[in-house]
């Protein structure tokens, strides 16, 4: 008896938390919208993810790219609208394909304002607006030291899930002539993910 007491008040306090924690979050009109914003979002994700019944043909796998740096304005071009619809984003100074996560970065994917972008200030900022893309290069030494360890982060996870092209050009920067054995190197690491995936 005295257990279900106890049962019952407990039950009480999780459902007055569980209360709490809603009120909270409907509480103001900024709460609601970054709701909304996380709401659709999802909804990109699993919608870009759900399997319409009849499988898509599968399109055929871009060549690999040579390892070469870039400006900004030579990434521009690859925002997946040109280009054989290859997409390249920077972070952190380092250009990625991300081809392969068309289904995030392509044309109305959830992120695709970030493609043929340094995506690092976005990133670091959690913003999905326009402003966090600079136009002109970006130095990022307005970050704080969390911003900075986030964007560390993130070129983690890129390195990790996509393949590494060259270094994104500070103005008046040369780029790099790499060898053909660099290219060589960048596409037996290629192989070995994929063998291991
Ligand atoms: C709060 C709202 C958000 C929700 C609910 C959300 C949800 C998700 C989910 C579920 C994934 C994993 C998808 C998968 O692997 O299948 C993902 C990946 C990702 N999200 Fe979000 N996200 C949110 C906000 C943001 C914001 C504000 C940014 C950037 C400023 C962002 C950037 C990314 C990136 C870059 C990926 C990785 C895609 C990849 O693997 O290449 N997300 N998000």
């Amino acid at each position: 008896m005295a257990d279900e007491t106890q049962q019952g008040s407990t039950n009480e306090a999780n459902t007055g938390f569980l209360m709490g924690i809603f009120s909270e979050l409907l509480g103001s009109p900024l709460n609601i919208a970054l709701l909304g914003v996380c709401g659709f979002l999802l909804y990109k994700i699993i919608s870009g993810r759900r399997n319409t019944g009849t499988p898509a043909p599968k399109e055929p796998e871009l060549p690999p790219l040579k390892k070469q740096d870039f400006t900004l304005e030579q990434l521009r071009e690859y925002d997946g609208r040109r280009k054989d619809g290859r997409i390249l984003i920077a972070v952190n100074g380092k250009v990625f394909d991300v081809t392969k996560g068309k289904r995030f970065y392509g044309p109305g994917g959830p992120y695709g304002l970030f493609s043929g972008h340094d995506a690092s200030r976005a990133l670091a900022t959690f913003s999905l607006g326009e402003e966090a893309l600079r136009d002109e290069y970006d130095d990022l030494s307005d970050l704080n030291s969390m911003q900075m360890d986030s964007v560390r982060e993130w070129e983690m996870q890129f390195t990790e899930k996509y393949v590494y092209i060259g270094k994104l050009l500070q103005p008046g920067e040369q780029a790099t002539e790499y060898t053909d054995t660099e290219d060589e190197q960048s596409e037996e690491k290629k192989d070995s993910e994929k063998k291991s995936n």
